[in-house]
């Protein structure tokens, strides 16, 4: 699949008249086909982005367009699993399905949607109300599968579930995905559950895009330095640093060669998000093609 899954244009959202600004000014561009993740702290606005983007709320600022249109439109095309996954807690798991199908004329995929919840070995007789957080969970992805969206957008899809049914959902999903070329967003607060899944990156912060681009490039820009501590990095745009004793550590955006006194790595996904996150005035890097409105 090629084209455009979501391209946010100077994007605001506020709530209320005075209310509290989530998202200012945001400009990105997720090509389709992608498996995106959004990371940011807490407040940053990842949940707020994933409703526009599911066309539960609108914009108070700018454009947002989900493939192609405005998103409460292509609400058939797309399946959003919001972070309480709200599901009816009278229905059965098997009853939870059936209206799901309903739902979803013409598109629905029994199959996807019941292998879901029998690798969770859920007794479909069971009782939404009775379940676990986790079995939840597993329901609200299998509605959201059934459904074969072309978007699919998860708000921390993972956190109630342990890490064995993590693990393997993670990798129904991917391989599902992967095989229909479905474009996913996933916020998430657990980086390591990421590895390896995404292949973008849509970092926020204080509601604004901090990193947006492919995974691999936003990396690639970047090197953690070992040396020691009276060494100047002036030249290079340092992102994090921190030394112990007489030694320095520091991620940084090389602005050119790093002189010999330097031991160079590349950062793991770990350890370029969390220097990112702890470093909220770091200067914004994108790859997406988008150029940044001037400020
Ligand atoms: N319905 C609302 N009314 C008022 N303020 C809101 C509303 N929804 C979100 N906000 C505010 O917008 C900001 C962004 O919230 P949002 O839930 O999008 O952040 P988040 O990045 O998803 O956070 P978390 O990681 O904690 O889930 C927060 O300051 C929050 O208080």
């Amino acid at each position: 699949m090629t084209g455009t899954a979501i391209e946010a244009a100077a994007l605001g959202k506020r709530f209320g008249r005075r209310g509290k600004t989530a998202l200012d000014g945001c400009d990105f561009r997720l090509p389709a086909g992608t498996v995106c993740a959004v990371v940011g702290p807490n407040g940053a606005g990842k949940s707020t982005l994933l409703s526009l983007a599911a066309g539960l709320q609108r914009p108070t600022d700018g454009t947002l367009t989900v493939l192609g249109e405005a998103p409460a439109t292509v609400r058939e095309r797309l399946a959003y699993v919001a972070q309480d996954k709200p599901l009816h807690p009278q229905l059965t798991v098997a009853d939870t399905l059936r209206f799901g199908r309903e739902l979803n004329p013409g598109r629905w995929d029994a199959k996807a949607a019941e292998r879901i919840v029998a690798e969770g070995d859920l007794d479909p007789g069971a009782k939404v109300r009775t379940l676990s957080g986790g079995q939840r969970t597993r329901v609200a992805l299998a509605l959201a599968l059934g459904k074969r969206p072309e978007l699919l957008l998860l708000d921390e899809p993972m956190a109630d579930l342990d890490p064995l049914a993590r693990h393997q959902l993670m990798a129904a999903l991917m391989a599902d995905a992967a095989e229909r070329g479905t474009t996913v967003v996933m916020s998430s607060h657990v980086v390591a559950e990421l590895d390896g899944a995404c292949d973008h990156l849509l970092l926020l912060g204080a509601g604004r895009v901090r990193l947006s681009g492919p995974l691999d490039e936003l990396l690639a820009a970047h090197r953690l330095v070992r040396g020691r501590a009276d060494a100047s990095l002036d030249q290079h745009t340092v992102i994090e640093s921190r030394t112990t004793g007489r030694q320095l550590t520091a991620l940084v955006r090389p602005e050119g060669p790093l002189g010999e006194e330097w031991q160079v790595t590349a950062p793991t996904l770990e350890e370029f998000v969390l220097a990112h996150l702890r470093a909220s005035e770091a200067p914004t890097l994108r790859f997406d093609g988008v150029r940044e409105a001037a400020a």
